[in-house]
């Protein structure tokens, strides 16, 4: 009895133009690539035309098998299509500054396999978060932002690392500096920032001094692909909280730490997951 080769698990995720027999096309490619098919979504975009579809699939086959398999579909509908190891951890790069409760919840969730990523480095633009990369023995480098050369040389330095490591996502983890628009376009649709309002109010710094003074009801956080429209990038997750007249400026940032930790981290996993497709100033999110 010959064994069976083992089966390997598969993401699949495809985007087009929507016309008729893309699932079929889609469905009877993995069927030839002797998949089974154990999740599929699908959505039709009616404000772009766009098609989306995530697949997960499990096969005895490899790569190329389903590369091969999947190829005239590709061609037939002009498709962008990712296929992934539905086990293989992402590698991710996270840039940080001073405030340590953002980079603490990817962290631990990665250490406790809540979090399918690997974290090559923190790189940040100060020194503080040193000791908190060393506890989750994660190698950390901070480079000082005080002017545009400086600015220059970190963004320089992400793009080498990005480079080096094979970084596929790039984690603004309460990153306080503007990447310039040349960073954007490099890490266009791989890299979110975690901005600590309800987006699309209080863009910009100091949001929560900004809700103070507006006597909002309600505080949030908000996960969104970094443009070099500041906090305008496809928003990918969002929170709130309640808070109330008697909050001063600090009660309010000390709340919202846990809505921004969570909402960065959801948006990470979902990330890793294959789980985020953006269709231009939205998101998609299979979940
Ligand atoms: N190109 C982009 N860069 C960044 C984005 C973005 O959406 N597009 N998000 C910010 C995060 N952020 C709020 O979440 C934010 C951080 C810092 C500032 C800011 O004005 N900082 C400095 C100026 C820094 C600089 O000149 O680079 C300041 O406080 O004066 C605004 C918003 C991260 N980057």
């Amino acid at each position: 009895m010959p064994t069976e080769r083992a089966r390997s698990r598969w993401v699949l995720t495809l985007t087009s133009d929507d016309r008729p027999g893309i699932v079929h096309a889609v469905t009877g490619a993995i069927v030839s690539a002797s998949g089974n098919i154990e999740e599929l979504q699908q959505f039709s975009s009616a404000d772009t035309g766009r098609f989306f579809m995530r697949v997960e699939i499990s096969s005895p086959a490899d790569r190329l098998t389903f590369e091969r398999a999947l190829t005239p579909v590709v061609e037939r509908f002009d498709a962008k299509v990712t296929l992934d190891d539905a086990e293989r951890p992402v590698r991710t790069l996270v840039l940080a500054s001073k405030a340590a409760h953002c980079v603490n919840d990817l962290l631990f969730r990665r250490r406790s396999g809540h979090l399918n990523i690997e974290v090559p480095l923190v790189l940040a633009n100060h020194a503080v978060l040193g000791d908190l990369a060393a506890f989750y023995g994660v190698p950390f480098e901070h480079l000082p932002v005080t002017g545009p050369e400086e600015k220059a040389a970190f963004e320089r330095h992400v793009l080498d690392v990005v480079e080096r490591e094979s970084i596929e996502l790039v984690v603004l983890a309460r990153y306080m500096q503007i990447l310039s628009p040349e960073l954007c376009a490099a890490l266009e649709g791989r890299a979110i920032n975690i901005h600590h309002s309800f987006l699309p109010g209080f863009k910009g710094a100091n949001p929560y001094r900004q809700a103070h003074a507006r006597g909002v009801k309600l505080i949030g956080a908000t996960a969104h692909f970094v443009t070099s429209d500041l906090d305008e990038g496809p928003i990918i997750e969002q929170n709130v909280v309640r808070v109330d007249h008697t909050r001063t400026t600090q009660e309010l940032m000390a709340i919202g730490q846990d809505e921004e930790s969570r909402t960065l981290t959801q948006a990470v996993k979902w990330f890793s997951e294959h789980r985020v497709l953006p269709d231009e100033n939205r998101t998609i999110i299979f979940t």
